[in-house]
């Protein structure tokens, strides 16, 4: 018997997020697609493509939603937690287990507008979930026990790794992993465009580009060395590499990485008080 035999999983949203997981949970067969169940706001047409694709079930009736629904996955943009929850609330019992890939909202809000003693699990995952690469982050709340931590993690294996951290550092990895895809596209965007300007065919900069981000990647992965020594392993004294990173130094890309950084954090630290406990007017 699989860990999740019994299962019937629902997400709440069915957009990119969603979908990605989904794929992944399909790919490595951690249950069937009859096993899994997704609802979205209003758009007909990705809720039966999602269907038909991958042969799970999709409904907006909430009554054939939620009937013997074991484990509740919320995939909605922050914006649209409320109302979400709102809808769903009279359908969850506190034996089922709610799992928020939602961006800064907190569990605490979770726990208030649902049933007592709700076991929640707040996770971060990122795109990269699409390929099986997502770099996911969970932590836990007050009701829930280990043998939902082992699910969750389980069913977040499918798409990737998992690292389990406490919930306020969760703020710290959506600004690292969560968001982070982005700004390596951004910087493969930037490295892209200069390849072209240069002279390479676009189909040559980007396959020398992915197989640099890769190497790169590879090599952090597994070596023992920092990113700083393994930088310094490239830049040969008065070479390319040199010239390359003083431009960088001159340009204060550090500063920049760092204050991108820290305005992702700082985004989810607000959305965590947009969305705190006990608020009703935001
Ligand atoms: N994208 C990313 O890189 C990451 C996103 N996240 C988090 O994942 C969540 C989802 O993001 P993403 O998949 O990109 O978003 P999408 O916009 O792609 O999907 C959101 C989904 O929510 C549905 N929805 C909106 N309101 C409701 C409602 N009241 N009831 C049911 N479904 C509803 C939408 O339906 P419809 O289309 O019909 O409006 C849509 O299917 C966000 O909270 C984000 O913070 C976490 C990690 C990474
Ligand atoms: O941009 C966002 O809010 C979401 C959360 C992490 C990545 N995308």
């Amino acid at each position: 018997m699989t860990l999740f035999e019994k299962e019937k999983i629902v997400f709440i949203g069915a957009g990119s997020m969603a979908e990605s997981i989904i794929k992944g949970l399909l790919k490595n067969e951690i249950l069937p697609p009859g096993q899994i169940w997704a609802t979205n706001h209003s758009d007909d047409i990705k809720l039966n493509k999602l269907k038909t694709d991958y042969s799970i079930e999709a409904t907006r009736d909430y009554n054939e939603l939620f009937e013997n629904a074991t484990m509740i996955i919320l995939a909605v943009k922050p914006k649209d937690v409320r109302e979400s929850i709102d809808a769903i609330r009279s359908y969850i019992t506190n034996d089922q287990l709610i799992i928020s890939i939602i961006a800064g909202v907190s569990i605490d809000f979770f726990a208030e507008h649902l049933p007592d003693k709700m076991p929640i699990i707040r996770t971060m995952p990122n795109t990269s979930a699409a390929v099986g690469y997502s770099a996911t982050a969970i932590a836990k709340g007050s009701y829930t026990t280990d043998e939902h931590l082992i699910k969750a993690k389980e069913l977040f294996s499918a798409i990737g790794t998992v690292t389990t951290v406490e919930e306020d550092e969760l703020h710290t990895v959506t600004g690292i992993s969560g968001s982070g895809p982005a700004y390596l596209y951004y910087l493969a965007e930037a490295m892209e465009e200069k390849a072209i300007e240069f002279g390479l065919p676009q189909g040559t900069a980007r396959h020398l580009i992915i197989q640099t981000f890769l190497g790169a990647a590879e090599m952090m992965n597994r070596t023992e060395e920092s990113p700083r020594k393994l930088r310094q392993q490239v830049t040969s004294p008065k070479g390319t590499t040199e010239a390359g990173i003083q431009a960088l130094e001159d340009h204060h890309l550090k500063r920049a990485i760092h204050e991108c950084i820290s305005a992702a954090v700082h985004r989810s630290r607000e959305l965590e008080e947009l969305y705190k406990p006990s608020t009703k007017n935001n």
